[in-house]
């Protein structure tokens, strides 16, 4: 099975749960609209490129459609439709007023200049420009995004459709972005981690964790766990995976990352292949790269006994079984990496009332958010005797399925 069918197939796990009819689960599943856009622009040498973007709306049942945009050469329909609807579910599990949607363009963005990124992104606007907006879809960073692509959307779009920054999140802080959005995801990696030790009976000082990619997600998650003292003894990247067993100096990993933009280079470490790191012997594995990468094929070398799930997708169902089977306890992503788009809901309700929280607010709302979802979950895990994804999935179904019906079916 492609990662890309994985979110289909926990969506019906769930459904079986709620015995949900044939039709109501094709009306869930059914994307509301599929955009797909050329977008050319022209290279620092003059000529043309060419390459295809996409926006997957999902569902709008709950509130405005939302969810980040990815700039990977793995970037094709499937995979956009798929991450559209984990949108939904993700923001239903952790009960914020939006729907889900996904976008991005197939484009390898470390092959062009900032420049061209710049030129490229405007022209996606050009062509998403009268579907996106503050009350029907607002997109964010994804992969290969981040706050000065949100800003340049901004500033596209508004060419089009006048001020309003609430058309998207993710943006710089000077610039409308919310306090606090770039280490959200990370920090909600991290919040939820500590919390699931605790409820397992692990003491965090002594769990030894590996973090799968370096981005942003992977290296705020590494800085906010270092700082409750659990030992990261690895972290990887395209590069290489860097592994100290004796727990990595993480204030100085990210020096070199923020010194030259990847974990390439850094030396105090043991450098393995980037793989190896999935098969590493420690109890914490965070996956916070691309999907599928837990799968038939390496889920019986891993060792952890609790995987967070900080990319979207890292889990294939088969392995999901196997990791079921041998006790494994998997944090599901819908909820694990929900910080983002919380703290996005965060920015897009400061916009719209022209205000600012402070940092401290901010933090705090996050932690009410998900730990508040994070109970929610294991307690309907625990209620019907499932594992936490279904729970999850079971939650968020229930409360998409409601508002469908409170609307009307077919509104
Ligand atoms: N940004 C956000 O707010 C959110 C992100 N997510 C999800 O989190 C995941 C990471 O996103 P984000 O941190 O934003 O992305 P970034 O683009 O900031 O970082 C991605 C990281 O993954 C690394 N990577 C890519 N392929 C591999 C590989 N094969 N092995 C090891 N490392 C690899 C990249 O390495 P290199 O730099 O060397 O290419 C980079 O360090 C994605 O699944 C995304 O959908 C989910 C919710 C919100
Ligand atoms: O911040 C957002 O709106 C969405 C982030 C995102 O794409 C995700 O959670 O996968």
């Amino acid at each position: 099975m492609k990662a890309s069918q994985a979110t289909e197939f926990y969506f019906q796990q769930a459904a079986e749960q709620l015995g949900l009819t044939d039709s109501m689960r094709k009306l869930l599943l059914t994307p509301k609209r599929e955009v797909i856009v050329q977008v050319a622009f022209e290279t620092d040498t003059g000529e043309v490129q060419t390459h295809l973007g996409y926006r997957v709306q999902h569902n709008n049942s709950r509130g405005p459609m939302k969810g980040g945009l990815r700039y990977h050469p793995e970037v094709d329909i499937d995979e956009v439709r798929s991450l559209a609807s984990l949108m939904t579910w993700k923001t239903a599990v952790v009960n914020i007023p939006y729907g889900g949607a996904k976008g991005g363009i197939s484009v390898d963005p470390k092959s062009l200049s900032r420049k061209e990124i710049e030129r490229m992104t405007r022209a996606f606007v050009d062509g998403i420009h009268d579907i996106i907006g503050p009350d029907t879809d607002i997109p964010a960073p994804d992969m290969g995004t981040s706050f000065e692509e949100m800003s340049w959307i901004r500033n596209q779009w508004e060419k089009y459709h006048g001020f309003n920054p609430a058309v998207i999140t993710g943006k710089p802080v000077e610039e409308y972005g919310a306090k606090g959005r770039e280490e959200a995801t990370g920090r909600g990696v991290g919040i939820l981690t500590l919390k699931s030790l605790k409820r397992m009976g692990m003491r965090a000082e002594s769990c030894r964790t590996a973090i799968q990619g370096f981005g942003n997600v992977g290296s705020h998650a590494a800085k906010f766990l270092h700082e409750a003292t659990l030992p990261i003894v690895a972290v990887s990247d395209i590069s290489g995976c860097y592994y100290n067993p004796d727990g990595l100096d993480i204030p100085a990993v990210l020096r070199h990352l923020l010194d030259r933009g990847s974990l390439n280079g850094y030396r105090a470490a043991e450098l393995l292949p980037a793989d190896d790191l999935l098969t590493l012997d420690v109890d914490v594995l965070i996956p916070a790269a691309l999907g599928g990468v837990i799968h038939e094929g390496n889920v019986d070398k891993i060792k952890a006994k609790l995987i967070i799930e900080a990319a979207n997708g890292p889990t294939l169902p088969s392995a999901d079984a196997a990791l079921r089977e041998a006790g494994v306890t998997v944090l599901p992503d819908i909820l694990v990496n929900a910080g983002g788009v919380t703290v996005s809901y965060f920015e897009w309700v400061q916009n719209r009332q022209h205000y600012r929280w402070s940092l401290d607010r901010v933090r705090q709302e996050l932690d009410r958010t998900l730990s508040d979802a994070f109970e929610q979950v294991w307690q309907e895990s625990v209620a019907r005797e499932i594992d936490l994804r279904t729970a999850a999935f079971v939650l968020a179904i229930a409360r998409v399925k409601r508002a469908t019906e409170l609307a009307g079916l077919t509104s």
